[in-house]
């Protein structure tokens, strides 16, 4: 059934499901699959955008490119706040990060550090790290192929704490690696809608923390202790190498002699600094993860695309080196492959929510300020319209002729999110996954694991739930193309 609720401004909400007495729409928020479900209450309201009501919040949702642009781009100003959620914004303390941060100067400052240093043009200059850690990935591969996801993670880790806090982490066992996953874990499992009652109700972060049903009080003194490690341990470092005059070459360099050293109040930029690293790092550490998971599902499910990867990377590099970021036009279907990734299976389904910050009229319907609105990024993506059979993985999609296709929509505009909250660290994580499929397809093939009894296993290409999407843990064969490409591995010598 659904429902067309008239508001007081004598204009409709968006349509959507029934609401009850007092709990509203509570059950209809969907736990399992929500871009799925969001999308059919859309189909079945004849209408792109659709309202639900949660104990007083509005949540809209958009679930085509046109509504959202038509909302979070070009109404940006109306659409650039976020949510605040209690669990994670008061308890946890993680209010200095800039995901989480409300639209404000100090938000402002801080994006305009990360443009500073990971904008489309100025994030080049932090090549060499993506190319090291490539090739650092390519031999642990070499080593301990089973573990591949793990050794993706290391590797994302890696490159962000390099880029931002100039730390080269230890080969294994880093204790910033260590602090960035177990942080990242604990920001997930908060972040993820439903799983607290105070993020419903905030009065409830008043009661004692004794009270048997204040666990998530106690939860959040001990998730607490990760990310405060996450925002303070690595620049306290930073800290200490620019008190010796050896720090260079990274994130936090640069922005100090941009921003902070001769600032009129420099402990207040200072404060801005170690936020936007902080912010590097949370936003850096794990969302590279899912997409480069994705990327070695899909080369065990279609070796066909494998195959013409290599015939692509063996006609421009050849076997004789590695790939480097000066190949990357002569190579269109390796990034093909990493565009088909992120469309087949986004790594955020669901944008980051935004909020509204004043009332709004659009298309006839109402959206009243303070709104949350959630931006259906999966269902953009797997537009029949655009795409054709979305549920496919198929790079050839964005090619013509023998080129990249201009005309077909870049799924990197769309789940990188919109408008002024757009993902500031897109071109560098771009770069980064371009670098590690090409040196991966150059040097290795991926192929099923056999069984016992030499049976090829086929993964089922599920995912975990959660917000950022990691496909369920999958065992694969990764073996050296040749003995040519492992001596050219186990010769690198900047592992
Ligand atoms: C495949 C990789 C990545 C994906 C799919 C991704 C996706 C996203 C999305 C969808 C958003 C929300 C945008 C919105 O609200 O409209 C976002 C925000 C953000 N991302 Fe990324 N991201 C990725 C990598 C990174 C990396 C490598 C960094 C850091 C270097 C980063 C830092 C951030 C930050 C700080 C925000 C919050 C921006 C704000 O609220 O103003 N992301 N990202």
């Amino acid at each position: 059934r659904i429902a067309v609720r008239k508001h007081r401004s004598n204009l409709p909400l968006p349509p959507g499901p029934v609401r009850r007495p007092v709990l509203g729409n509570l059950f209809d928020v969907p736990t399992t699959s929500p871009w799925l479900k969001y999308l059919q209450m859309s189909d079945e309201c004849g209408s792109d955008i659709i309202c639900l009501k949660v104990f007083g919040t509005h949540i809209i949702v958009t679930n085509t490119l046109k509504a959202t642009i038509n909302l979070l781009e070009r109404r940006s100003l109306s659409y650039s706040g976020r949510p605040h959620m209690t669990m994670l914004n008061d308890l946890m303390g993680i209010k200095w990060s800039l995901p989480m941060m409300d639209y404000s100067d100090e938000w402002k400052g801080g994006r305009k550090m990360f443009q500073h240093e990971l904008g489309s043009d100025s994030v080049r200059k932090y090549r060499h790290v993506e190319l090291h850690e490539a090739h650092r990935l390519l031999g642990r591969l070499l080593d301990r192929p089973e573990s591949f996801v793990d050794h993706i993670r290391y590797l994302a880790g890696a490159t962000i704490i390099s880029i931002a806090y100039g730390i080269k982490v230890k080969p294994h066992d880093d204790p910033f690696i260590k602090i960035g996953e177990v942080a990242l874990h604990v920001i997930a499992s908060a972040a993820d809608a439903g799983t607290y009652l105070v993020d419903v109700l905030p009065i409830l972060k008043h009661i004692p923390d004794w009270l048997p049903g204040a666990k998530f009080k106690r939860d959040a003194v001990r998730f607490r202790k990760w990310t405060d490690a996450l925002l303070n341990e690595p620049f306290d470092v930073v800290k200490e190498s620019m008190a010796r005059g050896e720090l260079s070459d990274c994130a936090a360099a640069s922005l100090y002699d941009n921003f902070c050293k001769d600032a009129p109040d420099p402990s207040s930029m200072e404060r801005v600094l170690k936020s936007t690293l902080g912010s590097m790092f949370v936003g850096g550490a794990d969302t590279t993860v899912s997409t480069l998971g994705t990327f070695f599902l899909a080369m065990v499910l279609h070796p066909e695309v494998q195959v013409r990867a290599q015939k692509e990377m063996d006609a421009v590099v050849g076997t004789g080196r590695l790939p480097n970021f000066s190949d990357q036009r002569s190579l269109p279907y390796i990034t093909a492959i990493l565009k088909e990734c992120l469309r087949w299976n986004p790594g955020l389904a669901l944008n980051f929510p935004h909020c509204s910050t004043s009332d709004d009229v659009y298309e006839g319907y109402y959206i009243p300020k303070g709104s949350i609105v959630i931006s259906n990024l999966w269902a953009i993506l797997h537009d029949e319209d655009v795409y054709t059979e979305p549920s496919a993985f198929n790079p050839d999609r964005f090619m013509r002729d023998t080129q990249l296709n201009p005309d077909l929509l870049d799924p990197a505009s769309v789940a990188f999110g919109f408008g002024r909250r757009i993902c500031p660290g897109r071109f560098m994580a771009l770069e980064s996954m371009w670098i590690v499929i090409a040196c991966v397809l150059a040097t290795f093939t991926i192929s099923k694991a056999v069984d016992r009894d030499g049976r090829e296993i086929t993964p089922d290409a599920e995912y975990l739930p959660g917000f950022l999407r990691h496909s369920k843990p999958f065992p694969c064969t990764i073996r050296p193309r040749s003995k040519q490409q492992e001596d050219l591995i186990s010769q690198l010598t900047d592992l």
